[in-house]
């Protein structure tokens, strides 16, 4: 098995001339945590609609377990196990969170709702989804409606659902966007466990959470790469950090401030 589970080679993105996403060579090592960075319009969001097939390339190529995907579709894609959280699984707000997950399970195991199950499959889901509540830290709330969770709560069960696809890859867009701080402390521990055996790609502006969890960090400005490498190499980058200036004071003189 490759040490390199993700990888793209050119990858470019023009919309009507302009230029998104130019030349970008990314390589994420098999059971890291990796975050994407870069000031706002940078070409973040673009990469991830990219590598998961929500938009076609202009250009390049994605390699993913050492298979061409760049032309395949979003769910392709994940059922070879590369799972975007955040975008694909809605969480429906009228239905529990026990319910919520148990028909991504059943969606995953292509049975989309499809309600006329006999007893014992659905009790098997049953199981299966409060396992993936406890992994996610959200047990107690198994019966309440979706709906009524707390911000950082609907982004562990949107964590859940995905889960239930079984990720070998998963990537997650500003997992920690819009959270008060409690939050953001729970949603960063959530990662580091389910990241357990996985590899994570993840967009994030808060650098805190970056430098606390991301292994390799590639930081993107313009569309292009500019800098990688683990925390403490990219913020002391002079590149990095003149990108920065104006825009984010996160990174200055090599410190973060979230
Ligand atoms: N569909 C589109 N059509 C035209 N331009 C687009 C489109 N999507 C993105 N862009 C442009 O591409 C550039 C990169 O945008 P992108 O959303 O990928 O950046 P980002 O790094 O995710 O930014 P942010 O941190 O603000 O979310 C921006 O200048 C944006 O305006």
């Amino acid at each position: 098995m490759s040490d390199t589970i993700l990888e793209t080679e050119g990858m470019t993105k023009e919309f009507r001339g302009f230029v998104a996403v130019s030349d970008v060579r990314l390589q994420v090592r098999r059971g890291t945590i990796h975050g994407l960075i870069g000031p706002n319009g940078a070409g973040k969001t673009t990469c991830f609609n990219l590598l998961t097939k929500f938009l076609p390339v202009t250009r390049g190529k994605i390699i993913y377990e050492g298979r061409d995907i760049t032309n395949l579709k979003p769910a392709d894609i994940a059922r070879l196990g590369l799972v975007r959280s955040f975008q694909i699984s809605a969480v429906f707000p009228h239905l529990t969170v026990l319910e919520n997950v148990r028909l991504a399970l059943q969606r995953a195991r292509g049975n989309s709702f499809d309600f006329w199950r006999p007893e014992s499959l659905l009790k098997r889901y049953d199981s299966r989804a409060m396992e993936l509540l406890e992994d996610v830290g959200l047990t107690e709330y198994a019966r309440h409606n979706a709906g009524e969770l707390s911000y950082g709560r609907k982004r562990a069960l949107e964590i859940a659902t995905t889960l239930a696809l079984e990720p070998t890859m998963m990537l997650l867009d500003e997992p920690t966007a819009g959270m008060t701080h409690d939050d953001v402390d729970r949603i960063v521990a959530l990662v580091r466990r389910v990241a357990a055996g996985r590899t994570v790609l993840l967009v994030e502006h808060n650098l805190k959470v970056v430098e606390g969890l991301c292994d390799t960090i590639t930081v993107l400005a313009r569309g292009s790469v500019l800098a990688q490498g683990d925390y403490a190499t990219v913020s002391r980058n002079p590149d990095v950090q003149a990108a920065y200036l104006g825009t984010d004071p996160g990174i200055s003189g090599g410190t973060a401030h979230g």
